[in-house]
């Protein structure tokens, strides 16, 4: 039986390999319309200004963590990792491909390799969770440029959200759940316990605008203390990583910090909004807002792991992996997601994808 070749192409942010890579990757970044929502002719003036200022701080963080970011290997792993899960899949060859937005390897080389790999099918999976435009939404449209490109016209699935993918609650939970179990036997009895989670920040701008991201995390949120099944756990949801002078959405993770300091508990802080080790948790959860919860006497700081290539995790994505391509039809793995029911409206991710998509079961 032949088997249909499948190309998994898995989006992240991408990041500096080394020092000198800093300012031409926030270069990138900022003057990415996705990012920078200006007048397209004042874009490349102000993100490289912008790009110019953020260097030094960015410099300062990746030197804490070997002057590079750890995560294309980390993407790389995972990808290994994905092939493996689906090895044994009866009918189908599955092979995953990393796609960077701001730093190497980006679209348009994956989209080459892909296209001398000659699938019968591709399917586009962000390795974020929760979409926004920002991400997944930036992704998705490098990539179709990159096809154009490179002449790769192959029948394309996209996954644009997982935000409350059971098995990924459920892997994420655990992970959550090792930490907690760790903390609480370093900790007084009588001591209590928060868990922050803590997502990536963004303008308040572009959530007004009909970003999902915010009311994506809130449902990742509840799906993970859900599978916790700890009661009365003591949590709350906060945003890092503000890196320009608008107001980003809150409360800040910083602002969490005070509060735990404030109630004198404790603190657990889990990345809800990355799947892999890179800056923002390595330096900004594992250094910075430590020594800011030490400084303001917050009475412990511990932190739960990203999920990296963690076996439940893997097996998560090799799930959501196989439903994509079974459904042929449905974009998000949530079934709700098209009626969003706080303050979005219809989901309009899923609507602006759904337009563009092929149908892989009616071009198969
Ligand atoms: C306006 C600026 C930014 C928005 C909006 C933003 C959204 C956003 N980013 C991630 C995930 C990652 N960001 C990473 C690095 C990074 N992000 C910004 C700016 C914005 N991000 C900057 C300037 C940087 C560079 C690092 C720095 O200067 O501090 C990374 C990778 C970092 C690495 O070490 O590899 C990730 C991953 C999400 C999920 C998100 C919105 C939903
Ligand atoms: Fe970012
Ligand atoms: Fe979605």
């Amino acid at each position: 039986m032949t088997k249909r070749r499948i190309a998994i192409v898995l989006f992240n942010l991408g990041g500096p390999d080394r020092p000198e890579s800093v300012r031409p990757f926030l270069v990138n970044l900022f003057t990415d319309p996705a990012i920078l929502r200006v007048p397209g002719f004042v874009r490349p003036w102000l993100g490289r200004l912008i790009a110019w200022r953020r260097t030094k701080p960015a410099l300062e963080n990746y030197a804490i963590i070997g002057g590079r970011s750890p995560l294309l290997e980390l993407t790389e792993a995972q990808a290994r990792a994905l092939d493996a899960a689906l090895a044994d899949d009866a009918g189908i060859e599955a092979k995953s491909f990393v796609a960077m937005r701001y730093w190497h390897p980006f679209s348009d080389a994956a989209a080459r390799a892909v296209k001398a790999w000659a699938p019968d099918e591709v399917l586009l999976l962000p390795l974020y969770p929760q979409y926004s435009t920002t991400t997944t939404g930036s992704s998705i449209a490098a990539w179709e440029e990159a096809c154009r490109d490179a002449g790769l016209t192959v029948p394309t699935t996209t996954l644009c959200c997982w935000h409350s993918h059971g098995g990924f609650a459920a892997a994420t939970a655990a992970l959550v759940r090792k930490a907690y179990d760790a903390a609480r036997a370093e900790l007084p009895p009588d001591l209590k316990l928060r868990v922050l989670f803590s997502a990536h920040g963004l303008p308040e701008s572009i959530v007004t605008a009909g970003d999902p991201y915010q009311w994506q995390v809130e449902q990742t949120v509840a799906a993970v203390v859900e599978k916790l099944g700890i009661e009365g756990l003591d949590h709350a949801i906060c945003y890092q990583s503000r890196v320009t002078p608008q107001k980003w959405i809150g409360p800040s993770t910083e602002e969490e910090i005070e509060r735990a300091a404030h109630d004198k508990v404790a603190l657990l802080v889990s990345p809800i909004a990355f799947v892999s080790e890179h800056s923002e948790t390595l330096v900004e959860l594992d250094v910075e807002y430590r020594e800011v919860a030490h400084r303001l006497g917050v009475p412990g700081y511990f932190r739960v792991p990203a999920q990296n290539s963690d076996p439940g995790f893997i097996a998560a994505l090799a799930d959501l992996a196989r439903a994509a391509l079974g459904s042929g039809r449905s974009l998000c793995s949530f079934a709700g997601a098209r009626q969003c029911p706080k303050r979005h409206g219809d989901c309009p991710h899923a609507q602006a994808t759904a337009e563009r998509r092929v149908n892989v079961k009616e071009a198969a």
